[in-house]
């Protein structure tokens, strides 16, 4: 993030604040003294916010942690504020690498009062909430993906709200839908999502701001778009051909793509995500003019990263077969993603284009297939 344009921004945010006799947004936060389910459940639990001092570290908490994007962002803010610093969670047993590489503990989302203790027990500053079920298993089983999206959204709001947490929740490229602009989407245009994903993730954008201006819940939001890595693999999404594209280019050179050949969507690599998620925790509460951004890095067709790879694979053939189930979700998703205001208020940058990302995708997965296969 550009330091001197953080700084002078933060420095007149700050003289507005007193010219205009506001405090920032950060006192509000701090100084919650009751919480919504408390004062509707008439808990007995006694409540307290966890404030930290900028100069501390964060404690956090990262839920649904063993999917494609956990075990990579706990690796990352390890590496930054401590291996302690950070837990895992899942409802999944952890693989052995991932077991003794940091603190794991179990925690079901649905488990208002484990979720409640673990945060409590561990003092937790910052809650990452990855747990979700993502857009294809979620029209295969919807009301599980109501269950999980929705009312462990709603758990994990309360629990952030009353122990002050700073709260990051992923949105979606499918928080929109057929009726949104396409190309490009911005931050704020109609969001009528057809999938039960999609409609889980706008109720988290609209209750998590409206935790932000009804109790100062200091949430931030990023819509990431269909994300790609090398070393883990996707949990049923749309988007998930962009991943799988290279295993086969690699493993057998022929794929198998279930989408049309020219279906458009906005795409970023992991490192990038994992970065603008970092990026966006850290930015100081008076430089985000909204509480959910979009970001992007790039956009292409299957086509278009088929030729990408071929450049690399030349043999790589490709074969169409399309899911109409996953076509249609993709019909009705952005082509490209307008993230203009993620880089004019908080500095996002991405670093990886279609070219980059093909090259790095395949050094990985050809340096470890190859490994596997001298063992
Ligand atoms: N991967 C992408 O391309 C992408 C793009 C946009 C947004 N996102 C969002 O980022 C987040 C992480 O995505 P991901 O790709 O790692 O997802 P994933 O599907 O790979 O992993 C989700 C994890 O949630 C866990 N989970 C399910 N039910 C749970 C419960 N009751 N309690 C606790 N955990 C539970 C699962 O075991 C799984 O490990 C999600 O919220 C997703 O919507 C991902
Ligand atoms: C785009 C994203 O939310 C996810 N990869 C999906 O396709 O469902």
């Amino acid at each position: 993030m550009p330091v001197l344009r953080v700084l002078s921004r933060v420095a007149k945010q700050t003289l507005l604040a007193h010219e205009c006799g506001c405090q920032p947004l950060a006192v509000a936060v701090r100084n919650i003294s009751f919480s919504p389910r408390q004062v509707t459940s008439g808990s007995d639990a006694s409540f307290h916010s966890v404030s930290f001092s900028e100069t501390d570290h964060p404690k956090v908490l990262i839920t649904g942690g063993l999917g494609q994007l956990g075990v990579g962002l706990a690796k990352m803010l390890r590496r930054r504020f401590g291996k302690n610093n950070v837990i895992l969670s899942d409802i999944r047993k952890p693989p052995s690498n991932v077991f003794h590489s940091g603190p794991f503990i179990y925690a079901d989302i649905l488990d208002y009062k484990n979720l409640r203790e673990i945060v409590v027990n561990n003092r937790i500053t910052w809650l990452v909430h990855y747990s979700a079920l993502l857009s294809a298993v979620g029209e295969a089983n919807v009301a599980l993906a109501r269950a999980v999206n929705i009312t462990g959204l709603h758990n994990v709001l309360d629990i952030a709200a009353e122990h002050g947490l700073r709260l990051f929740v992923p949105s979606t490229i499918g928080a929109f839908g057929p009726t949104s602009p396409r190309n490009p989407t911005p931050d704020l245009c109609i969001q009528r999502p057809r999938t039960i994903y999609g409609v889980s993730k706008v109720h988290a954008e609209l209750m998590g701001e409206y935790y932000h201006h009804r109790y100062g819940l200091d949430f931030r939001c990023l819509r990431y778009p269909g994300i790609i890595s090398a070393d883990s693999q996707p949990g049923g999404g749309t988007t998930d051909y962009a991943v799988q594209i290279f295993h086969d280019a690699i493993k057998t050179g022929r794929f198998e793509c279930n989408l049309k050949p020219d279906t458009r969507l906005p795409m970023m690599y992991i490192d990038d995500c994992l970065r603008a998620t970092l990026e966006v925790m850290e930015t100081p509460a008076e430089l985000l003019t909204m509480r959910t951004y979009n970001i992007n890095a790039m956009s292409f067709t299957p086509d278009e990263l088929a030729q990408e790879v071929q450049k690399q694979l030349p043999d790589l053939h490709v074969k169409y077969n399309i899911d109409s189930v996953r076509q249609a979700i993709a019909d009705s998703w952005p082509m490209n993603f307008d993230d203009s205001n993620a880089r004019n208020d908080w500095g996002w940058k991405h670093d990886y284009d279609l070219p980059e990302l093909c090259q790095t995708m395949l050094n990985f997965i050809g340096a470890e297939t190859r490994m596997a296969q001298a063992n």
